[in-house]
């Protein structure tokens, strides 16, 4: 046999393989797509039969608008791709998050530092995840909260200083009134969450708000798109070389607080980190702290803040909530300035403030597409349809946020005043912190920045939306403004 006669039989026989692997490939997304156990679920046919034709969509982060379409035409239960489903259905979602309890899905791997370094939020098996919140439970009990309330305030104090700076810049306008500043909201909130991050779990504020920069939020970025990178491209890792700073940054810092005398060290989470010890009196390594304060830092600052500036544009926009608002918390609280701002525990108590969060947890819940990814571990009736397991479930905070058979005619629409009538609140309809055993450990943290946030800009501040600007979200881990940029036209109030 010739040279070139092994090359054309090599060549044929790459031919050969290929065609049929194709052919097995073709007949099994076909098979799965058109006669599969879950090919009576409705949906696109295209998402059914391969996830990849819509990564255009994935990649552009506008996977939850085509979700949402896809809600409206087909309703509570879809399918949005050969092993997924979205749904919508209230009794479906109580039985997967609460009742069954599933746990989440393989995906939630991506967010590890190394594929077998489980985290609060990345666990999957259910015992490591019930120890690790065990320990960690107590950085964020409501008691332990009062200990951060100082940390924050001191966070949010620039956020005043920067935006009085901003109005007093500018000349004196008609009537010796300051001129209205054009302040861009949704960057001073996020700036502020990273530094409360930063102040209350890295052991040391940013200065996001006063300098917009800093290499530690750059590193926990740069962190997080490796791990995603590297999980789907493994060859990834030869160009986006894990970087040292956060771990010999964190490991200088445990140490320095492991030798500080217990009288001076600063309560904060990364002092319960540090302290907090398993069944076995074992403790966190260095390098555990540091995915744990990493993840809280993913976890904690774009939600809270998208959630915060999302509220701020809609109170802007919506002057009759703002005002009627503005009169509670002036009641409540007669003064306010930069060292001297309202106190959690008057806070929690007021009920238009509380329900204007509600309500934008509601409309805008940081789970625009799907909350706790669960896989079934056994075969289950959602609706109408057997679902076997294996599924991978999103359950649709967004729809059952806004059905309207839940929520009344005005389910779409910004009405704070709901939330004061009890009876007009759907019982098991409203998740924007999920629930059962996966629920958000941080949610009264973020109640506390939102509260104090939201009270004291609205006491301080009048607001004038500027009508006419993009409000382009796109939705990778969490929603956010494609832009980065809200401005708000905020001017100092006058107290006359
Ligand atoms: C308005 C602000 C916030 C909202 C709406 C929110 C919402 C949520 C939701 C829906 C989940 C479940 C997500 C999933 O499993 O896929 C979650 C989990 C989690 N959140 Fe939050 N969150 C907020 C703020 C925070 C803050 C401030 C922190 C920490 C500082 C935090 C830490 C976590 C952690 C660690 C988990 C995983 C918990 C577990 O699996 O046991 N979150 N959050």
């Amino acid at each position: 046999m010739t040279a070139s006669n092994v090359d054309i039989d090599i060549l044929a026989l790459v031919k050969i393989c290929t065609i049929v692997f194709l052919g097995w490939y073709l007949a099994k997304s076909f098979y799965v797509a058109f006669l599969g156990p879950l090919s009576k679920i409705p949906g696109r046919k295209r998402d059914a039969f391969a996830i990849w034709l819509s990564l255009p969509t994935i990649l552009a982060g506008k996977d939850w608008l085509k979700n949402r379409l896809i809600h409206a035409e087909f309703g509570p239960i879809i399918r949005t791709g050969p092993n997924f489903l979205f749904v919508g259905d209230r009794d479906a979602i109580k039985k997967i998050v609460i009742t069954e309890d599933f746990p989440k899905a393989q995906f939630y791997k991506l967010f590890r530092r190394k594929s077998d370094e489980e985290t609060l939020f990345s666990g999957t098996d259910k015992k490591f995840h019930k120890l690790r919140r065990r320990m960690l439970s107590p950085a964020f009990s409501i008691k332990y909260l009062a200990s951060l309330e100082p940390l924050i305030k001191n966070c949010f104090r620039d956020v005043i200083i920067i935006i009085d700076h901003l109005i007093n810049d500018l000349s004196m306008g008609v009537n010796g009134r300051k001129q209205s500043a054009i302040i861009n909201i949704y960057q001073i909130i996020h700036n502020c969450s990273l530094d409360v991050i930063g102040e209350t779990a890295f052991g040391r504020k940013f200065d996001m708000v006063l300098t917009n920069k800093h290499q530690i939020p750059d590193e926990v970025r740069y962190s997080l798109r490796r791990m995603v990178m590297v999980a789907f491209l493994p060859f990834a890792r030869l160009f986006m070389r894990e970087r040292k700073y956060l771990e010999e940054f964190v490991t200088k810092l445990a140490k320095t607080r492991r030798q500080q005398h217990p009288d001076v060290v600063k309560k904060d989470i990364l002092q319960i980190l540090l302290d907090s010890v398993d069944d076995e009196n074992t403790g966190l390594t260095d390098y555990e702290i540091l995915g744990q304060i990493e993840e809280f830092m993913i976890a904690g600052s774009d939600t809270t803040s998208f959630s915060t500036s999302i509220a701020m544009i809609l109170l802007s926009r919506h002057q009759r909530v703002l005002e009627k608002l503005f009169q509670e918390i002036r009641a409540a609280i007669p003064e306010i300035g930069p060292d001297n701002l309202p106190d959690y525990a008057l806070l929690k108590e007021l009920p238009y403030l509380n329900a204007v969060i509600n309500e934008t947890l509601r409309l805008w819940p940081i789970t625009l597409n799907g909350l706790t990814i669960r896989e079934l571990t056994k075969d289950i009736m959602i609706g109408p349809y057997h679902v076997p397991a294996g599924t991978v479930v999103f359950p649709s905070t967004y729809y059952l946020h806004t059905n309207k058979e839940l929520w009344g005619p005005d389910a779409l629409e910004f009405v704070p005043e709901r939330w004061l009538v009890p009876e007009r609140i759907p019982k098991d309809a409203f998740y924007p912190f999920s629930a059962g055993s996966r629920n958000c450990i941080g949610q009264n943290f973020a109640l506390l920045e939102m509260r104090l946030i939201i009270a004291s800009l609205v006491r301080r501040y009048e607001f004038t939306d500027i009508p006419g600007q993009p409000f382009d979200i796109k939705h990778f881990i969490t929603p956010m403004l494609t832009n980065h940029q809200y401005n708000i036209l905020m001017n100092l109030r006058n107290e006359d």
